[in-house]
């Protein structure tokens, strides 16, 4: 599913518009209808509602919602903002459709505005503004946002919570935000939804299809789209009925140190659980018993170090390496580290300490293996870009970043991101807050590599790799609950993911 910038929604709708075709105004009814559906589904007619309307499509739809809600034998007040004394076409057609209507208690304000008393039973319905917002709301705008935002009523935000843009809100003043309890979504989500420091204004998200022409979204590019398991299930190769072992590659995992056994542990046990033909494990000599008691479908290789990784191997006989977690940041890992980076020919997915090490040594990054992943969390990516403000900025930062060391970034969070070098951004939607939980990023890197090994190309290897790591925390999360799982139950459900997607 793409994710659009506002600028390219208004040349989506004008698409719409032309080749379906159909009138600005109708498109305008066909949201309104789904609007009115979704809010009428959970809020019944004895809910008094209040619906403030701005002078754009954004209010056009709102009072359409109003005239529809009240149709429907809702008791409703309206006010319409216009500062300006200036509507657009079809926000004005509606005020006057509205305005006719008897039931409908409506107000047009232009200076004085007194505000209406909302009380916890009261349903606001936003209507502000939406996609059109070109700068932070001040003025009469913020203090009917701060009013809002300060009464105890339910919050409905159409489209997009006023005063959030649909992008970048670095910069935003916060306070002249509405905060919504849910926001109903025309036909796409917008990238600010992805954000966790949005989830405040945004609250629950969700979108109703109000039939977008398929072509035009198709022939819009965007930087922007969120995984679907149709993708996913397309890009999964089946196996062949003659198929060995050595049809699915040998993987090399450099992991552990002393103390960090379990994350070796971890990583490797993903690993084999997503269809690697065979797994290596190098690590320190105090880690042997523990890996070779713990998975005895691994090989284990012991570096000549008793404690932590401190001679770098071979590579040449792997189709793919990953290497960092539980690996410790000490001065010998650190050189065996980037001597092991150098030489290496397969694909690496780099991760946790590995991560750390580079972010003191920044010039190896860019001579990283081709066809190398990088799996930071939000802290790991800022020691490799400097401090960010915000997950916009963070997003930006992880762009620059793949672009210049050519690489492919998984930047772990709520929706993980996955960032190509030509800066694509790919966001999963699996996954949930039980996977917050140490070991959990481990898991991660040992399916990603198991992919890798298995030939699967950077970027699809990537794809699937979050993908199934965050539909295996679903199905965990379902069984085990949110506050009592951990990640060896990731890998306990990893199977069951694999299945989801490959039968
Ligand atoms: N995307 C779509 O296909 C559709 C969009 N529709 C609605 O149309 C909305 C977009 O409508 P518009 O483009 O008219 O935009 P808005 O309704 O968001 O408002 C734009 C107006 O607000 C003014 N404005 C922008 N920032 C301001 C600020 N900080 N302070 C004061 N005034 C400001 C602009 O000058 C303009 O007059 C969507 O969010 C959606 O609700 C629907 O009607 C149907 C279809
Ligand atoms: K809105």
């Amino acid at each position: 599913m793409k994710i659009f910038p506002s600028s390219s929604i208004k040349k989506l709708d004008a698409y719409t518009i032309e080749n379906e075709p159909i009138a600005s105004i109708d498109l305008m009814e066909r949201a309104a209808t789904a609007l009115t559906k979704a809010i009428t589904d959970r809020w019944n007619t004895e809910t008094p509602v209040t619906i403030f309307a701005g002078p754009g499509n954004n209010g056009g739809d709102a009072l359409a919602v109003a005239r529809m809600m009240a149709e429907k034998g809702y008791k409703l007040e309206v006010y319409l903002f216009n500062p300006k004394g200036e509507l657009s076409p079809d926000c004005q057609t509606n005020k006057e459709l509205v305005e006719m209507m008897e039931e409908v208690a409506f107000h047009e304000i232009s200076t004085q505005f007194v505000p209406p008393v909302l009380t916890p039973d009261h349903l606001v319905i936003d209507g502000l503004f939406g996609s059109g917002l070109n700068k932070p709301l001040s003025g009469g705008f913020a203090a009917v946002v701060k009013y809002i935002n300060s009464s105890p009523a339910m919050v409905v935000a159409i489209d997009i919570p006023s005063g959030l843009m649909g992008e970048e809100n670095t910069f935003n003043v916060k306070t002249n935000i509405i905060r919504a309890d849910v926001t109903f979504s025309l036909q796409l989500p917008k990238l600010a939804f992805l954000f966790a420091e949005n989830t405040e204004f945004v609250g629950e998200w969700e979108l109703l299809d109000i039939q977008l022409s398929e072509d035009g979204i198709e022939e819009t590019e965007t930087n922007y789209e969120m995984l679907e398991i149709e993708e996913i299930r397309s890009l999964i190769k089946p196996r062949k009925q003659f198929a060995h072992k050595g049809n699915f590659g040998h993987a090399l995992l450099i992991a552990g140190s002393k103390g960090m056994a379990g994350a070796s542990v971890l990583a490797a046990r993903a690993c084999l659980r997503s269809g690697v033909g065979l797994l290596t494990v190098h690590a320190p000599m105090c880690n042997n018993d523990i890996l070779q008691t713990s998975i005895p479908e691994a090989i284990v290789e012991t570096d000549a170090n008793e404690t932590c990784f401190a001679v770098p191997t071979d590579t040449d006989d792997y189709q793919a390496v990953g290497i960092g977690p539980g690996l410790g940041r000490n001065e010998e890992t650190e050189a065996a580290l980037l001597e092991q980076l150098e030489h290496c020919q397969a694909p690496v997915v780099v991760d946790a300490d590995a991560l750390n090490i580079l972010a003191n040594h920044r010039h190896a990054l860019t001579h990283l293996p081709k066809g190398s992943i990088l799996t930071p969390h939000p802290k790991e990516l800022e020691r490799l870009t400097g401090k960010c403000q915000d997950s916009y900025e963070r997003l930006m930062k992880a762009c620059e970043l793949a672009h210049a060391a050519h690489v492919h970034i998984v930047l772990k969070g709520a929706y993980s991101a996955i960032i190509t070098p030509e800066g694509k951004c790919f966001f999963n939607p699996t996954g949930n807050p039980g996977m917050a939980t140490g070991g959990s990023g481990d898991v991660l890197t040992g399916v990603i590599l198991a992919l890798l090994a298995q030939g699967y190309p950077t970027e699809e290897a990537a794809k699937i790799g979050t993908y199934i790591h965050g539909l295996a925390g679903d199905v965990a999360q379902k069984k085990q609950g949110m506050i009592g799982m951990i990640a060896s139950d990731i890998i306990t459900c990893l199977p069951t993911a694999w299945r989801l997607v490959s039968e």
